[in-house]
């Protein structure tokens, strides 16, 4: 790792105000060589240059701390792909217990390698669609959070999602700036699904123009069981 490198993530661990350890950071260039090294054979991302992937994945990953504080808690990503927000969360909450989910198996090796290269614990990667891990009793209603990034409308998420929080647990997907259309489509999903929208915190990366929304759910009542419904109906028919 450079100096340059080094001071690029400081540069935006202090614009995040995270106290991040030597070793936290050593993590995070390791995961970063990792993605760079396993995107040659499988598709990982897009965004390849340095500076972006720290600011395009760790530290938009990371940008939910400003909104809840997640050391300690039980955590869910659906559909973490390459580890994104689940990884960076990670590792810097060591407490934290998490599961990463992806229903692409070549995803989930690679997570496998990162888990044991970055000698994280309490963390695990499991091969499942949403919707089939919704209906799993050993994930359901069991999570104080869940978090996703770039993976579905939130009428579709909502029914991914908030099946597999327990009840006062949160539900927080990361969307794009401009959300009101989504979430005035999305209302009537959240609440059949035990939800209530409690805020919409909005950001913007530093230096940047790309806007981050949070949509912060509190699961306020039991998912009916029927929900999630059968792998592919969330997003063919969303709840409305
Ligand atoms: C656009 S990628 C986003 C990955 C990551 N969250 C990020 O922000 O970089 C969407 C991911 O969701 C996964 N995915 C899509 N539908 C899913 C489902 N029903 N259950 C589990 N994973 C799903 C895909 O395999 C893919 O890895």
């Amino acid at each position: 790792m450079t100096t340059n490198n080094i001071d690029i993530l400081d540069k935006y661990f202090n614009w995040l105000e995270i106290d991040v350890k030597d070793e936290y950071k050593n993590k995070f260039f390791a995961f970063y060589e990792m993605l760079i090294e396993w995107n040659k054979n499988i598709n990982l991302t897009a965004i390849t240059d340095f500076n972006d992937v720290i600011l395009k994945h760790f530290v938009d990953s990371l940008l939910i701390t400003k909104v809840v504080q997640l050391d300690n808690k039980k955590i869910i990503d659906i559909g973490t792909g390459a580890g994104f927000p689940g990884i960076p969360i990670k590792i810097i909450n060591p407490k934290a217990e998490i599961v990463l989910v992806d229903s692409l198996n070549k995803r989930v090796n690679f997570l496998n390698e990162v888990i044991n290269k970055l000698e994280l614990d309490k963390i695990r990667a499991v091969h499942s669609r949403a919707e089939d891990i919704g209906q799993n009793r050993i994930y359901r209603e069991k999570y104080d959070f869940c978090v996703s990034r770039a993976v579905a409308n939130l009428a579709t998420l909502s029914e991914y999602c908030l099946p597999l929080v327990k009840k006062d647990g949160y539900f927080i997907p990361y969307k794009s700036g401009e959300i009101n259309d989504e979430i005035n489509n999305a209302t009537k999903a959240v609440k059949i699904l035990g939800g209530k929208i409690e805020k919409v915190p909005h950001f913007t990366l530093l230096d940047t123009d790309i806007n981050r929304s949070f949509v912060v759910i509190k699961k306020e009542k039991k998912t009916p069981s029927i929900y999630p419904r059968k792998a592919g109906k969330p997003s063919k028919e969303p709840l409305s």
